[in-house]
């Protein structure tokens, strides 16, 4: 059964997004008509993963101008109020943000709808290509037997194209590497048992699910050759925020010598921030903890704090595969190098 992340559909200016709340158990879509709807989705994590949020916005700005348009109204105060409120969805993602300001950077310049829908395109066509050339960096390190750890969601529902960590393991699959991949489950929200699984199901990608808490076991008295993760918000020294729980992983895997890696789009690199302190982390609602599916797992009143994403030291990272190529430490050197004079162009995935 294939499925997909999100679709534009012309005819009625709408994003239908794969509702990915309900995953594995139903493939339902939402079809989302202005930019406070792309914003809640968002939020509720109808569409999660960096890079697929990135997108979608980058669609919510052009709902945002095609409505004014249509309406008559001025563009600029309909795209800064749409700015504003996707702006607001969900605080640790680098790429919601980057992306806003490319498509402001059209919009302030005096851009109107057909530009900017074309843009947000563009987005979506890049991260395909940017997807390819980080599993293609990738691949020329893997040895012809792999087994991964791998982390949260970071495949196609994550982003447009495979994705990133998860679509180096689909991507070395396909080439005909012989790998096994760990799933942990990821709590709260479960997107290694429920969306990384469902992903590598339909590829026929040999894997395991296994809790959280298993990590430093299976890494200790099992193969394990490379822990791979993607990422959320890369700073300047090579700090990385991604989901709850990569920290504790990047400290099982240093304990036991397994290299960590993190598949990183350019686009999620913020040199402007100087480092992991910097980097906000999301909070979402106790009741993430508190229920599973639904169902209450703790008292009837208990009290929960959760952290929605944590930040992984660079000391503990041996490498950022990025569409561009891999950076090793000194990550705050190496970051600079690898994006100077290149304004987050992205490379060509062609042959
Ligand atoms: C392609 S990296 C996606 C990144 O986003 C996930 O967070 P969420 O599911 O809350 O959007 C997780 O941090 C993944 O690594």
């Amino acid at each position: 059964m294939a499925f997909q992340t999100m679709e534009w559909i012309g005819a009625t200016a709408t994003l239908r997004l794969l509702d990915q709340r309900f995953l594995p158990e139903v493939v339902q879509y939402r079809d989302l008509a202005t930019p406070e709807a792309v914003a809640g989705a968002i939020r509720d994590m109808t569409v999660r993963g960096a890079p697929a949020i990135g997108v979608s916005a980058a669609f919510g700005i052009a709902q945002a101008a095609l409505l004014a348009e249509a309406a008559g109204r001025p563009l600029i105060p309909a795209l800064e109020a749409a700015d504003g409120v996707l702006r607001a969805s969900r605080p640790t993602a680098v790429n919601l943000f980057w992306a806003l300001d490319r498509m402001a950077g059209l919009w302030r310049a005096g851009a109107g709808a057909a530009q900017l829908l074309a843009e947000a395109q563009v987005m979506e066509r890049e991260d395909i290509a940017v997807n390819e050339a980080i599993a293609a960096h990738a691949l020329a390190i893997l040895p012809q037997e792999v087994t991964f750890f791998h982390h949260c969601n970071t495949g196609a529902l994550a982003a447009v194209g495979v994705g990133t960590a998860l679509g180096i393991i689909r991507r070395a699959h396909e080439a005909g590497r012989k790998v096994f991949a760990y799933l942990d489950e990821t709590r709260p929200r479960l997107q290694g048992a429920k969306l990384s699984s469902f992903e590598l199901m339909e590829y026929g990608v040999p894997h395991a699910i296994v809790v959280d808490g298993a990590s430093a076991h299976i890494m200790r008295r099992r193969r394990v050759d490379m822990a791979v993760v993607g990422c959320d918000r890369v700073a300047a020294n090579g700090d990385t925020a991604n989901k709850i729980g990569t920290y504790n992983l990047a400290l099982a895997a240093q304990d036991n010598g397994v290299p960590f890696y993190v598949a990183c789009p350019s686009s999620t690199i913020d040199l402007a921030t100087p480092d992991g302190d910097g980097i906000e982390i999301e909070e979402r609602e106790a009741d993430e903890v508190l229920r599973i599916g639904g169902q209450r797992v703790a008292p009837e009143g208990a009290p929960a704090f959760n952290p929605a994403f944590d930040v992984t030291p660079n000391r503990l990272i041996a490498g950022l595969i990025t569409e561009f190529g891999i950076v090793r430490p000194p990550f705050d050197v190496n970051l600079r190098a690898l994006l100077a004079g290149r304004d987050g162009r992205v490379v060509s995935c062609g042959k």
